[in-house]
Protein backbone atom coordinates (compact mmCIF):
# COMPACT_ATOMS: atom_id res chain seq x y z
CA UNK A 1 0.00 0.00 0.00
CA UNK A 2 3.12 2.39 -0.04
CA UNK A 3 1.97 3.66 -3.17
CA UNK A 4 0.95 7.27 -2.55
CA UNK A 5 -1.20 6.77 -6.14
CA UNK A 6 -3.01 3.93 -4.96
CA UNK A 7 -3.80 4.82 -1.35
CA UNK A 8 -5.14 1.16 0.39
CA UNK A 9 -5.02 -0.18 3.83
CA UNK A 10 -5.45 -4.18 4.42
CA UNK A 11 -6.12 -4.99 8.08
CA UNK A 12 -5.77 -8.69 8.46
CA UNK A 13 -8.29 -10.09 11.66
CA UNK A 14 -9.81 -6.84 12.07
CA UNK A 15 -13.28 -8.41 12.93
CA UNK A 16 -14.00 -11.50 15.28
CA UNK A 17 -15.02 -14.80 13.86
CA UNK A 18 -18.13 -14.42 16.38
CA UNK A 19 -18.30 -10.93 14.96
CA UNK A 20 -19.03 -11.84 11.58
CA UNK A 21 -21.30 -15.06 12.42
CA UNK A 22 -23.06 -12.23 14.01
CA UNK A 23 -23.76 -10.44 11.08
CA UNK A 24 -23.71 -13.36 8.96
CA UNK A 25 -26.82 -14.60 11.02
CA UNK A 26 -28.75 -11.17 10.78
CA UNK A 27 -28.25 -11.03 7.05
CA UNK A 28 -29.25 -14.79 6.69
CA UNK A 29 -32.78 -14.16 8.32
CA UNK A 30 -33.44 -10.17 7.09
CA UNK A 31 -31.83 -10.01 3.70
CA UNK A 32 -33.42 -8.67 0.69
CA UNK A 33 -32.90 -9.54 -3.15
CA UNK A 34 -30.38 -6.81 -4.28
CA UNK A 35 -29.49 -4.22 -6.45
CA UNK A 36 -28.67 -6.65 -8.99
CA UNK A 37 -29.22 -10.65 -9.65
CA UNK A 38 -27.63 -12.86 -7.35
CA UNK A 39 -26.81 -10.38 -4.54
CA UNK A 40 -28.49 -9.64 -1.23
CA UNK A 41 -28.14 -7.07 0.80
CA UNK A 42 -29.27 -6.06 4.17
CA UNK A 43 -29.57 -2.04 4.74
CA UNK A 44 -29.68 -0.53 8.52
CA UNK A 45 -32.84 1.08 7.05
CA UNK A 46 -34.35 -2.21 5.76
CA UNK A 47 -33.91 -3.34 9.11
CA UNK A 48 -35.81 -0.41 10.84
CA UNK A 49 -38.35 -0.21 8.35
CA UNK A 50 -39.09 -3.97 8.89
CA UNK A 51 -39.13 -3.19 13.12
CA UNK A 52 -36.07 -5.20 13.57
CA UNK A 53 -33.71 -2.08 14.69
CA UNK A 54 -32.24 -3.87 17.14
CA UNK A 55 -30.27 -6.18 14.86
CA UNK A 56 -28.80 -2.71 14.17
CA UNK A 57 -26.76 -2.95 17.26
CA UNK A 58 -23.76 -5.25 16.61
CA UNK A 59 -23.32 -2.80 13.54
CA UNK A 60 -22.70 -0.08 15.75
CA UNK A 61 -19.17 -0.41 17.20
CA UNK A 62 -17.93 -2.01 13.96
CA UNK A 63 -18.87 1.42 12.58
CA UNK A 64 -17.18 3.66 14.78
CA UNK A 65 -13.61 1.31 14.70
CA UNK A 66 -13.88 1.31 10.90
CA UNK A 67 -14.28 4.95 11.00
CA UNK A 68 -11.38 5.78 13.40
CA UNK A 69 -8.88 3.14 10.96
CA UNK A 70 -10.15 5.18 8.05
CA UNK A 71 -9.89 8.91 9.31
CA UNK A 72 -6.49 7.80 10.79
CA UNK A 73 -5.16 6.60 7.79
CA UNK A 74 -5.90 8.82 5.17
CA UNK A 75 -5.05 11.90 8.06
CA UNK A 76 -8.45 13.16 7.85
CA UNK A 77 -8.41 16.68 9.27
CA UNK A 78 -12.38 16.55 9.83
CA UNK A 79 -14.50 14.23 11.02
CA UNK A 80 -15.63 11.75 7.88
CA UNK A 81 -19.47 10.42 8.22
CA UNK A 82 -20.82 6.92 7.54
CA UNK A 83 -22.55 7.24 3.95
CA UNK A 84 -23.72 3.38 3.63
CA UNK A 85 -23.54 0.80 5.53
CA UNK A 86 -25.31 -2.63 4.22
CA UNK A 87 -24.22 -6.73 4.44
CA UNK A 88 -24.19 -7.68 0.78
CA UNK A 89 -24.12 -11.22 -0.30
CA UNK A 90 -23.49 -12.68 -3.69
CA UNK A 91 -24.25 -16.37 -4.44
CA UNK A 92 -23.08 -18.04 -8.23
CA UNK A 93 -22.92 -15.95 -11.30
CA UNK A 94 -23.03 -12.74 -9.10
CA UNK A 95 -19.19 -10.49 -10.45
CA UNK A 96 -18.35 -7.04 -11.16
CA UNK A 97 -15.82 -5.40 -13.67
CA UNK A 98 -13.66 -2.89 -13.44
CA UNK A 99 -14.75 0.22 -11.71
CA UNK A 100 -14.36 2.73 -9.18
CA UNK A 101 -16.71 3.35 -6.00
CA UNK A 102 -17.57 6.80 -6.86
CA UNK A 103 -18.54 5.99 -10.17
CA UNK A 104 -21.93 7.93 -10.77
CA UNK A 105 -22.96 11.33 -10.78
CA UNK A 106 -24.76 10.32 -7.63
CA UNK A 107 -22.18 8.33 -6.12
CA UNK A 108 -19.79 11.27 -6.13
CA UNK A 109 -19.97 11.88 -2.86
CA UNK A 110 -18.23 8.75 -1.71
CA UNK A 111 -14.81 9.21 -0.64
CA UNK A 112 -13.74 6.25 0.92
CA UNK A 113 -14.29 2.21 0.66
CA UNK A 114 -13.94 -0.42 3.43
CA UNK A 115 -15.08 -4.01 2.60
CA UNK A 116 -14.90 -6.17 5.46
CA UNK A 117 -14.87 -10.05 4.79
CA UNK A 118 -17.24 -12.01 6.66
CA UNK A 119 -16.41 -15.43 5.04
CA UNK A 120 -13.70 -17.05 3.53
CA UNK A 121 -12.61 -17.44 0.04
CA UNK A 122 -12.44 -21.32 -0.64
CA UNK A 123 -14.13 -22.79 2.55
CA UNK A 124 -17.53 -20.42 1.95
CA UNK A 125 -17.06 -19.86 -1.42
CA UNK A 126 -15.41 -20.37 -4.90
CA UNK A 127 -14.23 -17.14 -7.56
CA UNK A 128 -15.12 -13.85 -5.78
CA UNK A 129 -11.58 -12.82 -5.56
CA UNK A 130 -10.96 -9.21 -5.05
CA UNK A 131 -8.53 -7.13 -7.79
CA UNK A 132 -6.86 -3.90 -8.22
CA UNK A 133 -6.42 -2.72 -11.80
CA UNK A 134 -3.06 -0.89 -10.54
CA UNK A 135 -0.76 -0.95 -7.24
CA UNK A 136 -0.09 -3.37 -4.91
CA UNK A 137 -1.75 -5.46 -4.06
CA UNK A 138 -3.19 -6.68 -6.85
CA UNK A 139 -5.26 -9.35 -5.27
CA UNK A 140 -7.00 -9.98 -2.51
CA UNK A 141 -8.39 -13.09 -1.13
CA UNK A 142 -11.37 -13.20 1.05
CA UNK A 143 -10.92 -14.35 4.45
CA UNK A 144 -13.55 -13.76 7.37
CA UNK A 145 -12.45 -11.01 9.62
CA UNK A 146 -10.00 -8.79 7.00
CA UNK A 147 -10.99 -5.81 6.15
CA UNK A 148 -9.96 -3.96 2.80
CA UNK A 149 -9.89 0.31 2.81
CA UNK A 150 -9.42 2.14 -0.25
CA UNK A 151 -10.09 5.67 -1.78
CA UNK A 152 -13.29 5.51 -3.81
CA UNK A 153 -12.05 7.64 -6.94
CA UNK A 154 -10.52 6.35 -9.63
CA UNK A 155 -6.82 5.45 -8.23
CA UNK A 156 -8.31 2.66 -6.62
CA UNK A 157 -10.21 0.87 -9.84
CA UNK A 158 -11.44 -2.81 -8.69
CA UNK A 159 -13.33 -5.80 -9.95
CA UNK A 160 -14.41 -9.09 -8.14
CA UNK A 161 -14.65 -11.91 -9.89
CA UNK A 162 -17.28 -14.30 -10.64
CA UNK A 163 -18.71 -16.73 -7.80
CA UNK A 164 -18.59 -19.60 -9.13
CA UNK A 165 -19.81 -21.48 -5.84
CA UNK A 166 -21.26 -20.98 -2.47
CA UNK A 167 -22.32 -17.05 -1.00
CA UNK A 168 -19.48 -14.16 -0.76
CA UNK A 169 -20.77 -12.13 2.49
CA UNK A 170 -19.35 -8.89 3.15
CA UNK A 171 -20.09 -5.84 4.92
CA UNK A 172 -19.27 -2.63 2.79
CA UNK A 173 -19.52 1.00 4.17
CA UNK A 174 -18.72 3.97 2.16
CA UNK A 175 -17.59 7.07 3.29
CA UNK A 176 -18.17 10.76 3.03
CA UNK A 177 -16.51 14.45 3.85
CA UNK A 178 -20.08 15.48 3.18
CA UNK A 179 -22.41 15.86 5.85
CA UNK A 180 -25.74 15.67 3.90
CA UNK A 181 -24.71 12.68 2.97
CA UNK A 182 -24.72 11.10 6.58
CA UNK A 183 -26.91 7.11 7.08
CA UNK A 184 -26.86 8.36 10.98
CA UNK A 185 -28.88 11.41 10.34
CA UNK A 186 -31.23 9.13 7.54
CA UNK A 187 -31.68 6.20 10.35
CA UNK A 188 -32.26 8.49 13.25
CA UNK A 189 -35.32 10.09 11.43
CA UNK A 190 -36.08 6.98 10.33
CA UNK A 191 -36.28 5.20 13.89
CA UNK A 192 -37.89 8.32 15.28
CA UNK A 193 -41.06 7.43 13.23
CA UNK A 194 -40.79 3.86 13.59
CA UNK A 195 -41.38 4.61 17.37
CA UNK A 196 -43.62 6.84 16.84
CA UNK A 197 -46.07 4.65 15.00
CA UNK A 198 -45.52 1.71 17.17
CA UNK A 199 -47.13 1.63 20.33
CA UNK A 200 -45.14 -0.23 23.34
CA UNK A 201 -48.86 -1.41 24.72
CA UNK A 202 -50.08 -3.09 21.72
CA UNK A 203 -49.35 -6.64 21.86
CA UNK A 204 -47.09 -7.76 18.68
CA UNK A 205 -45.90 -4.54 18.10
CA UNK A 206 -42.37 -5.69 18.81
CA UNK A 207 -42.24 -8.23 15.59
CA UNK A 208 -40.84 -7.12 12.16
CA UNK A 209 -43.45 -6.58 9.61
CA UNK A 210 -44.04 -8.72 7.20
CA UNK A 211 -41.33 -9.12 4.39
CA UNK A 212 -41.03 -7.85 0.87
CA UNK A 213 -42.58 -11.25 -1.32
CA UNK A 214 -39.67 -10.45 -3.40
CA UNK A 215 -37.29 -12.28 -1.10
CA UNK A 216 -36.36 -14.70 -3.24
CA UNK A 217 -34.26 -16.88 -4.92
CA UNK A 218 -33.84 -17.98 -8.19
CA UNK A 219 -30.49 -20.63 -7.77
CA UNK A 220 -28.67 -21.46 -10.73
CA UNK A 221 -27.47 -24.35 -9.29
CA UNK A 222 -26.96 -27.18 -11.67
CA UNK A 223 -29.08 -29.42 -9.21
CA UNK A 224 -32.14 -29.26 -10.69
CA UNK A 225 -30.83 -28.42 -14.36
CA UNK A 226 -32.70 -25.27 -14.72
CA UNK A 227 -33.28 -21.62 -13.16
CA UNK A 228 -35.52 -22.87 -10.46
CA UNK A 229 -37.17 -20.68 -7.92
CA UNK A 230 -37.30 -21.81 -4.37
CA UNK A 231 -38.01 -20.22 -1.22
CA UNK A 232 -34.90 -18.90 0.57
CA UNK A 233 -36.81 -18.04 3.38
CA UNK A 234 -37.27 -21.56 3.91
CA UNK A 235 -34.08 -22.33 3.07
CA UNK A 236 -32.81 -20.14 5.14
CA UNK A 237 -34.97 -20.66 8.30
CA UNK A 238 -33.45 -24.96 8.01
CA UNK A 239 -30.05 -23.58 7.60
CA UNK A 240 -30.48 -21.09 11.11
CA UNK A 241 -31.39 -24.86 12.66
CA UNK A 242 -34.99 -24.31 12.94
CA UNK A 243 -38.47 -25.84 11.65
CA UNK A 244 -41.41 -24.29 10.59
CA UNK A 245 -44.67 -25.77 12.36
CA UNK A 246 -48.18 -24.85 10.52
CA UNK A 247 -51.42 -25.62 12.61
CA UNK A 248 -53.27 -26.43 9.25
CA UNK A 249 -50.49 -28.48 8.25
CA UNK A 250 -49.29 -31.51 10.36
CA UNK A 251 -46.21 -31.81 8.25
CA UNK A 252 -44.70 -28.35 6.84
CA UNK A 253 -43.78 -30.08 3.04
CA UNK A 254 -47.05 -31.43 2.77
CA UNK A 255 -48.57 -27.94 1.61
CA UNK A 256 -46.76 -25.03 0.03
CA UNK A 257 -49.91 -23.14 1.11
CA UNK A 258 -47.59 -22.57 4.29
CA UNK A 259 -46.40 -19.48 2.43
CA UNK A 260 -49.85 -17.89 2.49
CA UNK A 261 -50.70 -19.32 6.04
CA UNK A 262 -50.01 -18.51 9.71
CA UNK A 263 -46.53 -20.39 10.95
CA UNK A 264 -45.06 -21.34 13.95
CA UNK A 265 -41.65 -21.81 15.23
CA UNK A 266 -40.15 -24.67 16.22
CA UNK A 267 -36.61 -25.69 17.30
CA UNK A 268 -35.95 -29.69 18.31
CA UNK A 269 -39.26 -30.29 20.65
CA UNK A 270 -39.93 -26.63 21.32
CA UNK A 271 -42.53 -25.11 20.15
CA UNK A 272 -42.59 -21.25 20.14
CA UNK A 273 -45.44 -19.86 20.98
CA UNK A 274 -46.25 -16.56 18.72
CA UNK A 275 -48.03 -17.14 15.72
CA UNK A 276 -46.97 -15.45 12.39
CA UNK A 277 -48.45 -14.23 9.70
CA UNK A 278 -46.91 -16.42 7.20
CA UNK A 279 -43.74 -17.81 6.56
CA UNK A 280 -41.85 -14.86 5.28
CA UNK A 281 -43.14 -12.77 8.78
CA UNK A 282 -41.56 -15.91 10.89
CA UNK A 283 -38.40 -15.28 8.54
CA UNK A 284 -37.51 -12.09 10.77
CA UNK A 285 -38.60 -12.85 13.78
CA UNK A 286 -36.52 -15.85 13.90
CA UNK A 287 -33.78 -13.48 15.56
CA UNK A 288 -36.00 -11.42 17.71
CA UNK A 289 -38.66 -13.51 18.40
CA UNK A 290 -36.31 -16.31 19.75
CA UNK A 291 -34.06 -14.19 21.63
CA UNK A 292 -36.71 -13.01 23.96
CA UNK A 293 -37.12 -16.73 25.98
CA UNK A 294 -33.56 -16.64 25.70
CA UNK A 295 -31.55 -13.97 27.35
CA UNK A 296 -31.89 -10.09 27.12
CA UNK A 297 -29.13 -8.96 25.27
CA UNK A 298 -29.42 -9.86 21.92
CA UNK A 299 -25.93 -9.97 20.57
CA UNK A 300 -25.13 -12.09 22.87
CA UNK A 301 -28.02 -14.47 21.98
CA UNK A 302 -28.12 -13.86 18.38
CA UNK A 303 -24.45 -15.75 18.76
CA UNK A 304 -25.64 -18.01 21.35
CA UNK A 305 -28.22 -19.02 19.15
CA UNK A 306 -26.37 -19.24 15.86
CA UNK A 307 -23.94 -21.53 17.36
CA UNK A 308 -26.75 -24.27 19.02
CA UNK A 309 -28.27 -24.12 15.37
CA UNK A 310 -25.18 -25.22 13.39
CA UNK A 311 -24.29 -27.77 16.01
CA UNK A 312 -27.52 -29.38 16.25
CA UNK A 313 -27.73 -29.19 12.65
CA UNK A 314 -24.64 -30.71 12.02
CA UNK A 315 -25.48 -33.06 14.84
CA UNK A 316 -28.29 -34.30 13.49
CA UNK A 317 -26.41 -35.40 9.99
CA UNK A 318 -23.15 -36.94 11.51
CA UNK A 319 -25.70 -38.86 13.61
CA UNK A 320 -27.56 -40.19 10.28
CA UNK A 321 -24.42 -40.52 8.66
CA UNK A 322 -22.44 -42.68 10.99
CA UNK A 323 -25.70 -44.55 10.99
CA UNK A 324 -25.86 -45.43 7.97
CA UNK A 325 -21.64 -45.94 7.20
CA UNK A 326 -22.56 -48.46 10.22
CA UNK A 327 -25.04 -50.43 8.41
CA UNK A 328 -23.48 -49.94 5.16
CA UNK A 329 -20.32 -51.55 6.33
CA UNK A 330 -20.32 -54.00 9.69
CA UNK A 331 -16.79 -54.41 9.40
CA UNK A 332 -16.57 -50.50 9.85
CA UNK A 333 -14.84 -50.18 13.84
CA UNK A 334 -11.70 -52.31 11.60
CA UNK A 335 -11.43 -50.57 8.52
CA UNK A 336 -11.67 -47.00 10.64
CA UNK A 337 -8.59 -49.01 12.98
CA UNK A 338 -6.56 -49.93 9.91
CA UNK A 339 -6.48 -45.96 8.79
CA UNK A 340 -3.26 -44.45 9.68
CA UNK A 341 -4.04 -40.95 8.73
CA UNK A 342 -6.41 -39.67 11.30
CA UNK A 343 -6.63 -35.93 9.37
CA UNK A 344 -7.51 -37.73 6.04
CA UNK A 345 -10.01 -39.72 7.48
CA UNK A 346 -11.63 -36.95 8.99
CA UNK A 347 -11.64 -34.64 6.42
CA UNK A 348 -13.32 -37.55 4.43
CA UNK A 349 -15.79 -37.82 7.04
CA UNK A 350 -16.29 -33.80 7.22
CA UNK A 351 -17.00 -33.86 2.74
CA UNK A 352 -19.50 -36.66 3.59
CA UNK A 353 -21.33 -35.02 6.10
CA UNK A 354 -21.03 -31.31 4.44
CA UNK A 355 -22.50 -33.17 0.83
CA UNK A 356 -25.12 -35.04 3.06
CA UNK A 357 -26.00 -31.55 4.64
CA UNK A 358 -26.41 -30.14 1.14
CA UNK A 359 -28.15 -32.81 -0.22
CA UNK A 360 -30.46 -33.01 2.13
CA UNK A 361 -31.20 -28.84 1.80
CA UNK A 362 -31.96 -29.40 -1.76
CA UNK A 363 -33.99 -32.37 -1.85
CA UNK A 364 -36.34 -30.07 0.91
CA UNK A 365 -36.23 -26.94 -1.84
CA UNK A 366 -36.94 -29.34 -4.77
CA UNK A 367 -39.71 -30.79 -2.98
CA UNK A 368 -40.73 -27.37 -1.97
CA UNK A 369 -40.14 -26.46 -5.28
CA UNK A 370 -42.39 -29.13 -6.85
CA UNK A 371 -45.49 -28.35 -4.74
CA UNK A 372 -45.03 -24.41 -5.85
CA UNK A 373 -45.32 -25.61 -9.26
CA UNK A 374 -48.38 -27.79 -8.39
CA UNK A 375 -50.28 -24.83 -6.36
CA UNK A 376 -49.77 -22.67 -9.59
CA UNK A 377 -50.88 -25.26 -11.92
CA UNK A 378 -53.65 -26.56 -9.86
CA UNK A 379 -57.02 -24.72 -11.01
CA UNK A 380 -58.81 -22.65 -7.97
CA UNK A 381 -61.78 -24.84 -8.98
CA UNK A 382 -65.33 -25.13 -6.75
CA UNK A 383 -67.36 -27.75 -7.29
CA UNK A 384 -70.31 -25.94 -8.49
CA UNK A 385 -72.82 -27.18 -5.57
CA UNK A 386 -70.35 -25.58 -2.72
CA UNK A 387 -71.62 -21.61 -3.58
CA UNK A 388 -75.12 -20.40 -3.96
CA UNK A 389 -77.43 -19.21 -6.51
CA UNK A 390 -78.25 -15.59 -6.25
CA UNK A 391 -75.09 -14.33 -5.04
CA UNK A 392 -74.51 -10.74 -4.77
CA UNK A 393 -71.28 -9.85 -5.77
CA UNK A 394 -71.29 -6.85 -8.52
CA UNK A 395 -69.41 -7.48 -12.03
CA UNK A 396 -68.21 -4.97 -14.19
CA UNK A 397 -68.48 -5.89 -17.66
CA UNK A 398 -66.40 -4.71 -20.50
CA UNK A 399 -68.52 -1.14 -21.18
CA UNK A 400 -67.94 -0.47 -17.96
CA UNK A 401 -71.44 -1.27 -16.58
CA UNK A 402 -71.83 -2.73 -13.14
CA UNK A 403 -74.64 -5.14 -12.48
CA UNK A 404 -75.32 -7.36 -9.84
CA UNK A 405 -74.69 -10.93 -10.61
CA UNK A 406 -77.66 -12.97 -10.12
CA UNK A 407 -75.73 -16.84 -10.75
CA UNK A 408 -78.09 -18.75 -13.07
CA UNK A 409 -75.45 -21.13 -14.57
CA UNK A 410 -71.60 -20.58 -14.84
CA UNK A 411 -70.23 -21.71 -18.19
CA UNK A 412 -66.53 -22.73 -17.80
CA UNK A 413 -66.05 -21.18 -21.49
CA UNK A 414 -61.87 -21.40 -20.89
CA UNK A 415 -62.53 -25.08 -20.23
CA UNK A 416 -60.11 -24.60 -17.33
CA UNK A 417 -62.34 -25.62 -14.22
CA UNK A 418 -62.05 -22.00 -13.25
CA UNK A 419 -65.48 -20.66 -12.31
CA UNK A 420 -66.31 -17.27 -11.29
CA UNK A 421 -66.75 -18.68 -7.49
CA UNK A 422 -62.89 -19.37 -7.34
CA UNK A 423 -61.17 -16.25 -6.14
CA UNK A 424 -60.49 -15.30 -9.75
CA UNK A 425 -61.05 -11.21 -10.40
CA UNK A 426 -61.31 -11.55 -13.78
CA UNK A 427 -63.08 -14.43 -16.19
CA UNK A 428 -64.51 -14.44 -19.16
CA UNK A 429 -67.75 -16.39 -19.10
CA UNK A 430 -71.62 -16.37 -20.65
CA UNK A 431 -72.94 -15.03 -17.62
CA UNK A 432 -76.16 -14.25 -18.81
CA UNK A 433 -76.58 -17.99 -21.14
CA UNK A 434 -77.14 -15.94 -24.03
CA UNK A 435 -74.28 -17.61 -25.68
CA UNK A 436 -72.13 -14.64 -25.41
CA UNK A 437 -68.70 -14.54 -24.06
CA UNK A 438 -68.25 -11.65 -21.83
CA UNK A 439 -65.18 -10.67 -20.07
CA UNK A 440 -65.84 -9.73 -16.62
CA UNK A 441 -63.97 -8.04 -13.28
CA UNK A 442 -65.60 -9.00 -9.96
CA UNK A 443 -65.52 -5.92 -7.71
CA UNK A 444 -66.57 -7.69 -4.52
O1 LIG B 1 -17.01 -7.09 -2.18
C1 LIG B 1 -15.96 -6.64 -2.62
O2 LIG B 1 -14.86 -7.19 -2.45
C2 LIG B 1 -16.01 -5.35 -3.40
C3 LIG B 1 -17.36 -5.04 -3.92
C4 LIG B 1 -17.36 -3.82 -4.76
O3 LIG B 1 -16.47 -3.54 -5.46
C5 LIG B 1 -18.52 -2.90 -4.70
O4 LIG B 1 -19.55 -3.26 -4.12
O5 LIG B 1 -18.41 -1.79 -5.23
FE1 LIG C 1 -16.47 -1.43 -5.68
Amino acid sequence: MEDAKHLRLILRDFLTLNECKELEFIHKSSSTVGYRPNVFSTTLSHLIATNCPHFIIPFVPIRERLKEKVEEFFGCEYELFVEFTGLISWSKGASIGWHSDDNRPYLKQRDFTAVCYLNTYAKDFKGGLFHFQDGEPTTLVPKAGDVAIYTADISNVHSVDEITEGERLTLTLWFSRDSTHDEDAKLISLLSENLLCSSNNVPGSKLPMLASSNMYWFSPEPVSNQQSGFNICCARIHLLGFDIYSSQEKSFFSDIMILMEPVKLARADELFEHEFANILHLLQGLGSQVSSFLAKRIDKTVKILLRMAELDMRKEIIGMELNKIHSEHQTMDVQFSEQKDLKGMFEVFERRVTKRLEELLYQRWQKLDKLLEEQIERPKSLPKNSWSNGSDRVLLNQKGETRDFDVKEEIDLLDDSTFLHGDREKEEVDIFGDGEAEKVDIIN
